[in-house]
């Protein structure tokens, strides 16, 4: 398969799982320069596109590729100008993914504003507390932790901070990053012998923001950077903002030094909205995009997608996809023809990889831990493929998701497991049936 068709399919992917506006902004934008050894390499725009690729994207690409090839695709990200600063193409090779010396220091995507936000019961409180900490940053709430489950709007309320403070300030120094951007810069710069210049980095800014502390978990060298970063910035009074999917003392191998620091500000929820935000967040979306949408075609689509706000906004660009394709404007009957693909309506049984953990390892009578762990004994080892081979299937996690569930692994390790598994139950009677008792079980 050739860069371009891999890259058209890709793009089909994302089309039906991301919304209009991120598409166009961010998927669009970008132009497969080649595909060589297993590596697809991609130019985007700027720096920010990169940030948001690495940060927000990459990990799906990597599915959508892996699900059209079947391999392990490793995407690598390039700028138009490092492109054109390369003498051939073999150069452009060897651009380093984490290469991040050329990206601007802020990373704040411009729509994520306060203005933008729309006010709920499950998020008010969080909403108020970022909007003082905008106001004056390292007084009230230092650090602000914003928590709560995916596609919430943490990210969006981190980034309207930033942008806020910079609109007030045009001259302060602010820094956006994901915890895990945080780790790989830091492995760079110790591979590169430039910590010194990391730590300058990371300790002059006058805010920084953490997005998704919980990859933190795991991985102490990186925990005693950030804790010299973070007392460094507290002592100076320099604001700090962190998000999490969950309470830092839930984060399974956070250092408590680092529990109890993040605990020295003020840690806020976000819960999911209820009914009458997200029909007012869908009435947002669709004005800002100017999708002509009854309101009460819109009441039906927030009545049929409870989750998050991420799948909110997916649903409406399908939706919106839809009525284009079909030339029609966009009705109540037409969205519900448009959701059935999304298996909206009809209730389904809900799994997650807790929950696949737990039941697997009950089955085998072993322990979640063995399962999460590294011993590599039978016993062990097969129990631990099948409880990565379901949470791919019974799943939406993406594959890094599943990889870190158990126990931080790398995400090469559960396709391998998923591939012998899918493999192996092709002729192992056996194992199918304990596949399937397995699936019964959960289902329940
Ligand atoms: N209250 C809201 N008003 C308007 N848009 C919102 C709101 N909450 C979330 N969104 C939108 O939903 C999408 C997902 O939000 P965001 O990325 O901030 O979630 P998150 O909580 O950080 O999720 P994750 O934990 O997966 O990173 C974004 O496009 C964001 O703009």
């Amino acid at each position: 398969m050739n860069k371009d068709s891999l890259w058209e399919q890709i793009c089909e992917d994302f089309a039906n799982n991301v919304s209009t506006t991120t598409y166009s902004t961010w998927i669009e934008t970008v132009k497969p320069i080649s595909l060589e050894h297993n590596q697809l390499t991609l130019e985007l725009p700027s720096p920010l596109h990169r940030d948001y690729w690495k940060d927000k994207l990459a990990d799906q690409l990597v599915e959508y590729a892996y699900k059209i090839t079947k391999k392990d695709i490793a995407p690598k990200f390039v700028l138009e100008d490092e492109l054109k600063n390369k003498e051939d193409s073999s150069k452009v090779n060897n651009i380093d993914l984490n290469d991040d010396e050329s990206i601007s220091n802020t990373h704040l995507n411009p729509n994520y504003t306060f203005e933008s936000f729309v006010i709920g019961k499950g998020n008010q409180m969080a909403h108020a507390a970022a909007l003082v900490v905008s106001e004056d940053p390292g007084r009230m709430y230092n650090p602000l932790l914003l928590y709560g489950g995916v596609g919430l709007g943490k990210t969006h309320l981190m980034h309207a901070i930033g942008n806020k403070i910079i609109k007030d300030n045009p001259s302060a120094n602010i820094k956006y990053i994901t915890s895990e951007s945080f780790t790989n810069d830091f492995i760079n710069a110790i591979q590169r012998h430039k910590t010194e210049s990391f730590r300058q980095e990371y300790r002059n800014v006058d805010v920084l923001l953490v997005d998704d502390i919980q990859f933190f978990a795991d991985k102490d060298g990186t925990q005693e950077e950030f804790f010299h970063t973070f007392n460094d910035l507290y002592e100076n009074r320099k604001q700090i903002v962190l998000t999490s999917d969950r309470l830092p003392n839930e984060i399974s191998k956070l250092q408590d030094r680092l529990v109890s620091r993040f605990a020295w500000g003020l840690s806020v929820d976000i819960t999911p909205p209820d009914l009458e935000t997200r029909i007012a967040i869908l009435k947002t979306k669709a004005e800002a995009d100017n999708i002509d949408v009854p309101i009460d075609t819109l009441n039906y689509i927030a009545g049929q997608i409870d989750s998050n706000v991420r799948e909110l906004e997916g649903a409406l660009s399908r939706v919106q996809a839809f009525a284009k394709f079909k030339n029609v404007k966009i009705t109540t009957d037409l969205v519900s023809e448009a959701l059935k693909g999304l298996n909206k309506g009809e209730k389904k049984f809900e799994v997650n990889i807790d929950k696949i953990l737990q039941t697997v390892s009950m089955y085998f009578n072993l322990s979640v831990d063995d399962l999460k762990g590294k011993k590599r004994i039978q016993k062990i080892v097969i129990p631990r493929q099948i409880a990565m081979y379901l949470s791919r299937t019974m799943t939406n996690n993406s594959l890094p998701k599943i990889g870190n569930a158990f126990g931080g692994k790398d995400h090469t390790t559960v396709i391998h497991a998923y591939d012998k598994i899918s493999d192996e139950i092709k002729s192992n009677v056996n194992l199918q049936n304990k596949i399937d008792e397995l699936t019964e079980e959960l289902k329940r």
